[in-house]
């Protein structure tokens, strides 16, 4: 367990979570804490359930059981617009930019929802210096290469000032060195948000991660720092065949 759970600074929680479809238990009875300040992995093989825990964070998905406390409150079920209120950020997969303007555009529309004017412009300048995107970003978003969307979408997360930031597969379809620049950026993101990332890249993990949640058939299989974590037998075991390096 993290020193800040250790602390009682607890930011997230879930406590008997389940999400079934159908006969399919995807997430069988979840109990998750988070730190504020924390930056965590969640892994496992495919179908282990990762997606479907994300997607309940995300409001995305109502639960089928179980609560998601976020600072005390608990948002099973939220819309979307509350729980973006609350000071959650997401970015998902599928892109969620607008192509026919520019990146710096994009992040600002994106700071409107959560900050008056004159801070909203404040924020883009704040955002785009710290992600050190300053070098592209007043390209049309539609002609960015896809690291480059990728960033843009993460400005806009931050944009908003988060207090929980959650990306799903932030490196899909990235090159080695987008990649590598993405475990900065999100190393940077956690300087000032908790950040929660869904991932396969074992390289990607080792970079950012300190703990690292195993998911598997719908439960926690294993909650350790990473290296001890890709060490331990019952994780190696569910990934035989996948390469865990
Ligand atoms: N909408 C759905 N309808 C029916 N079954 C689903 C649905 N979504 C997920 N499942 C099932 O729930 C289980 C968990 O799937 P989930 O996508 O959450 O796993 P995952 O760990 O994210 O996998 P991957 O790494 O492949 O994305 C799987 O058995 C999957 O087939």
């Amino acid at each position: 367990m993290s020193a800040a759970i250790e602390g009682g600074d607890l930011l997230l929680q879930t406590q008997g979570l389940r999400k079934s479809f159908g006969g399919v238990h995807a997430i069988d009875g979840v109990d998750f804490r988070l730190g504020r300040g924390e930056l965590r992995c969640l892994i496992g093989p495919n179908g282990a359930g990762k997606s479907t825990f994300f997607k309940m964070l995300t409001g995305q998905y109502v639960p089928t059981a179980g609560s998601i406390l976020f600072e005390g409150a608990d948002i099973a079920g939220a819309e979307a617009h509350d729980i973006g209120r609350r000071g959650i950020g997401i970015k998902n997969q599928v892109p969620d930019v607008f192509d026919g303007v520019s990146g710096r555009e994009n992040i600002y529309l994106a700071a409107r929802y959560a900050h008056p004017k004159r801070r909203a412009g404040a924020m883009v300048d704040e955002v785009i210096d710290r992600l050190g995107i300053a070098g592209f970003v007043d390209g049309q978003v539609g002609e960015l290469a896809h690291g480059q969307r990728q960033w843009v979408e993460i400005g806009m997360v931050m944009a908003r000032e988060p207090k929980l930031v959650l990306l799903d597969e932030p490196s899909a379809g990235m090159s080695a060195e987008e990649t590598h620049r993405t475990a900065e950026l999100i190393k940077e993101i956690n300087r000032t948000a908790t950040v929660v990332v869904v991932e396969h890249d074992m390289q990607f993990i080792r970079q950012i991660a300190t703990m690292v949640t195993v998911f598997h058939q719908g439960r926690i299989l294993v909650e350790e720092v990473v290296d001890k974590a890709l060490a331990d037998s019952r994780v190696r075991d569910v990934y035989l065949g996948r390469g865990v390096a």
